[in-house]
């Protein structure tokens, strides 16, 4: 999820890319709420700073702050920083302006508490449905589906994040996402090297679609590259381009063609789990390890789990996927570019391990990766730095108080992470590269949240990490490069503005 990812957390990319779109989108999300937000706003304005009903509205007051313009609040404000090179301004200005990392505005048509203090975002993190659910706009949520590991709450969520992140943690599946890549990887590279010296490529293109779209697919529903494969490619990018449009489901819609293409995807998906369920009855021995997060979930033992809520599922499971990892790996090339120092150390880091597996006639493990640990300095400071999920939305289910400060019920609250991320009080020159700070520095504090945290913790993020240390690995001791001027695009996902073109010659 990027600011779109911070409001739309996992638009995809190349939707909504002009502004015109995004502001015709924000005003219709605004005028649709105007009148329950004006008389939202009325109601919450009266409060004696909260000071009315019992409970957490007798202790606690609303943040400081504003509701902004009648009909659009402070939401042209918060568009207008997302495109510049600060999105963080809008929560930042704010911060300043009301002496508070926790203060109230109206953004996307709700009254919402935006919150860049550590500890109020671990609180909302750390809440479960009886507090917060979580929130997305209607668009998103018609193209999910009521079923989505991403919507749904209490025992069928925790069931299914349990079983997909064990999963997605399962060295069987890291051992066949690194034998995968590394098949994958070394086709790519010899086409090239075979361009010859200062060939030319888009990073961000090619971590995308030659390499994790078809990993991905393999891991959650076991299908090999092919014509179903391709078929499910296009149904796919059809799918998710609806996924930050106008919420009008009428035939001829954006929305509408988004919904027709995941029932053809689901339609493929069921045949899939159909298959499985008659080969699991025909076994002798039902106990084979899962090959896939199908076989995790058909086998989990659940009548809820039914094959609709799976097929929906696995594609849903694709939407955070797709996109984020090749943007980690595009948004690491860039700061490595620009840091010399940072990419010789991984360089060497990696033809250490290269030589020495290669002394010894082994292939690298999934195991070698992750134990290369100035790459993953790297990474971990790519994730602080692009903020590829700038924030998460939730919304108050009742009222709730945390450090003195009431959400109020009906409200949204943005847990904005890219702000803790950029805060000089907790990184030295936040703004600058720097990997070798993660020496000393703890990656689980809630200073550094990029996969979230609490029961909706990102599953995938070993892989994540897994998938971008393979690919720079394999960047880094195959090739030099010279990195073209391109620059990173916030909203509404993050994204390199060129696809990061670089110049790569063979060192051999
Ligand atoms: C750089 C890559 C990634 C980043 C930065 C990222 C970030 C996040 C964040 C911040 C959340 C929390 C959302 C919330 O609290 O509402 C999340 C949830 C999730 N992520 Fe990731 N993610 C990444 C890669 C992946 C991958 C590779 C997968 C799957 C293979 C994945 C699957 C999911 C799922 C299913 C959830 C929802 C969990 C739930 O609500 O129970 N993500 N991710």
């Amino acid at each position: 999820m990027s600011t779109a990812a911070a409001v739309l957390p996992w638009a995809p990319a190349g939707c909504l890319v002009d502004g015109a779109a995004v502001v015709l989108l924000v005003g219709a999300a605004a005028i649709a709420a105007a009148l329950w937000a004006l008389l939202l706003s009325r109601r919450e304005r009266r409060q004696p700073g909260a000071g009315g009903g019992g409970g957490a509205r007798a202790r606690a007051r609303l943040p400081p702050g504003s509701f902004g313009w009648p009909l659009v609040g402070e939401t042209l404000d918060f568009v207008s920083c997302a495109y510049s090179s600060r999105p963080e301004a809008f929560v930042d200005k704010r911060r300043l302006l009301h002496g508070s990392a926790v203060f109230r505005s109206h953004l996307f048509g709700s009254a919402t508490v935006v919150t860049s203090d550590a500890e109020v975002s671990r609180f909302v993190l750390q809440s479960d449905a009886r507090a917060f659910v979580p929130w997305y706009p209607r668009s998103l949520t018609e193209l999910m589906g009521k079923s989505s590991i991403l919507l749904i709450n209490g025992s069928l969520q925790r069931r299914v994040h349990g079983l997909v992140g064990a999963f997605f943690k399962s060295p069987h599946l890291k051992a066949q996402v690194t034998a995968d890549m590394q098949r994958r990887l070394a086709p790519a590279l010899d086409a090239w090297r075979a361009q010859g010296p200062g060939a030319r490529l888009r990073i961000q293109d090619h971590a995308k679609t030659q390499i994790v779209f078809e990993i991905l697919v393999r891991g959650l529903i076991g299908l090999e590259a092919g014509l179903e494969m391709q078929l499910l490619k296009q149904q796919f990018q059809e799918f998710i381009v609806g996924l930050m449009s106008l919420p009008i489901k009428l035939p001829g819609t954006r929305l509408y063609r988004s919904l027709q293409a995941k029932k053809r995807m689901a339609r493929l998906i069921q045949g899939i789990i159909q298959e499985k369920r008659r080969r699991r009855l025909g076994a002798l021995d039902g106990s084979a390890p899962p090959r896939d997060a199908i076989d995790v979930l058909i086998s989990g033992g659940s009548d809820e789990l039914t094959d609709e809520l799976i097929s929906d599922n696995m594609i849903d499971l694709m939407i955070p996927a797709e996109d984020s990892v090749p943007v980690l790996i595009t948004l690491a090339v860039k700061y490595l570019s620009e840091c010399p120092l940072a990419l010789q150390q991984m360089e060497e880091e990696n033809m250490q391990l290269k030589r020495r597996k290669t002394d010894m006639g082994e292939t690298l493990q999934w195991t070698d990766y992750m134990s290369l640990s100035f790459t993953q300095h790297v990474i971990t400071e790519t994730l602080r730095m692009g903020n590829i999920i700038n924030g998460i939305m939730r919304k108050a289910v009742r009222d709730v108080e945390v450090k003195g400060h009431l959400i109020p019920k009906g409200w949204c609250v943005f847990v904005y992470f890219r702000s803790v991320h950029l805060d000089d009080k907790i990184y030295d020159e936040p703004y600058r590269f720097n990997p070798w700070r993660w020496k000393e520095k703890d990656t689980s504090t809630s200073s550094f949240t990029p996969f979230g945290g609490g029961q909706r913790l990102c599953p995938g993020l070993d892989l994540a990490r897994l998938e971008a240390s393979i690919f720079l690995h394999h960047l880094v001791t195959t090739f030099r490069w010279v990195a073209e001027e391109d620059h990173i695009v916030n909203f509404p996902t993050v994204r390199l503005k060129r696809g990061m073109p670089i110049r790569v010659t063979s060192k051999d």
